[in-house]
């Protein structure tokens, strides 16, 4: 299984590189122009070999720093958008010089959260990175962190890279950072072992993840959970060393490899377990998140307990267990006012143009 993971990643024909900040700036001398140039050589080659290639690329807080005299990366909003507007400039201008030199032209792409959560805009940014790649330009993606208005919308580029990875239905992720594949604990406090595979979760038993550097956002915890996303849409992620790009790109046995699961999620689930926003929360009983969670049932009303926020018929909202533990999304069939009314009690008692589930099983996804 874990064989044709690489092979299938070696032989990919569309692939998302996330490029993590730590692998293109350091807090002393912000981009390195050389270490990019490197990457681009990596990607080039892959492009000449056949595939297509769409770049994510972290590094506008790293690199608008020094310009802006700042030593730090910034704890507070206002000014990591500052740094990431200076940065972005100097980013993009980096990969259009860098890519120039094989007469590569790159396309920036600046996407926010809602770009990927609102279907028309999902759409949008799919037609103009496929347009790109039909014209042979090299797309490089990152948040558009100006206009993010909470601290950081997608958490962090290696969820925005599995999410742009389906969008453009992407055969392989490969996730560059300045550590050489997943550890069993974080390498820089002692003793860790390199896990070479990750096939199920149970690979991941024991695996403590950790924070990420001091120009990094998610850390490892945050790779995980974006190669949990891209498995789910059925793309094989290979984790790697940037300084190790070359041989990632070109099928060498380097770094993590995980598998994708055997069945992708249909896109309107995948959309509700990654991708939509919650509008509110439902209560369950013990018996209900059995129900949805282990025998896979629609909800119904006589195991909801409690509704929390202000939401409308097809909206996608958590579905809380007991103890306030998040257990499923979905989407659901009732505006909050209505479940007031019917929660605790049997579908057969509601009034006939009521009886239906509060969310249909096709619509629900367990976390
Ligand atoms: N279990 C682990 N395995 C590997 N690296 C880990 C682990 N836990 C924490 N880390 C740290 O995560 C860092 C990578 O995360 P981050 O700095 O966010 O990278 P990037 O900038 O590439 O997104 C590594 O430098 C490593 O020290
Ligand atoms: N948009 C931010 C990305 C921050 C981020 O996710 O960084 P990383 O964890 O290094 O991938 C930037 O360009 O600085």
């Amino acid at each position: 299984m874990l064989g044709s993971t690489r092979e299938s990643i070696a032989s990919a024909h569309s692939i998302v590189v996330k490029i993590g900040s730590s692998a293109l700036t350091s807090l002393v001398a912000g981009l390195d122009t050389h270490r990019l140039d490197l990457l681009a050589d990596a990607i080039e080659a892959r492009m000449r070999a056949g595939s297509d290639v769409v770049v994510v690329s972290s590094g506008a807080v790293g690199a608008g720093l020094a310009p802006l005299g700042l030593t730090k990366r910034p704890r507070d909003l206002a000014t990591k958008q500052a740094a990431a507007s200076v940065g972005q400039l100097a980013l993009a201008h980096a990969w259009g010089t860098s890519f120039a030199r094989y007469g590569r032209t790159v396309g920036q792409v600046l996407l926010t959260a809602d770009d990927i959560a609102r279907r028309t805009q999902h759409r949008n940014a799919q037609r103009t990175l496929d347009r790109l790649r039909a014209l042979h330009a090299v797309a490089i993606v990152n948040e558009n962190d100006t206009v993010a208005t909470t601290e950081l919308r997608f958490g962090d580029n290696d969820r925005l890279a599995a999410l742009v990875a389906h969008l453009v239905g992407a055969d392989a992720l490969i996730l560059l950072s300045d550590v050489d594949g997943l550890y069993d604990g974080d390498p820089r406090k002692g003793d860790a072992t390199l896990i070479p595979e990750v096939n199920s979760p149970e690979d991941l038993d024991g695996v403590v993840a950790g924070s990420g550097g001091a120009l990094g956002t998610g850390g490892m915890a945050s790779k995980l959970s974006a190669a949990r996303l891209a498995a789910d849409s059925g793309v094989p992620v290979l984790l790697a060393a940037a300084s190790d790009a070359a041989q990632a790109l070109s099928g060498a046995d380097v770094g993590t490899a995980f598998a994708p699961r055997p069945t992708r999620l249909s896109a309107r689930r995948f959309w509700v377990r990654h991708a939509a926003d919650t509008s509110g929360d439902l209560h369950l009983d013990e018996g209900a998140v059995r129900a949805v969670v282990s025998k896979r049932r629609s909800l119904l009303s006589a195991g909801i307990v409690g509704v929390s926020g202000d939401f409308h018929a097809g909206d996608v909202v958590s579905l809380m267990g007991p103890g306030e533990k998040p257990v499923a999304r979905g989407v659901v069939a009732f505006d909050a006012a209505e479940i007031e009314e019917i929660l605790g009690r049997s579908t057969t008692d509601l009034p006939a143009d009521m009886q239906r589930p509060v969310v249909h099983a096709d619509d629900l996804v367990a976390l």
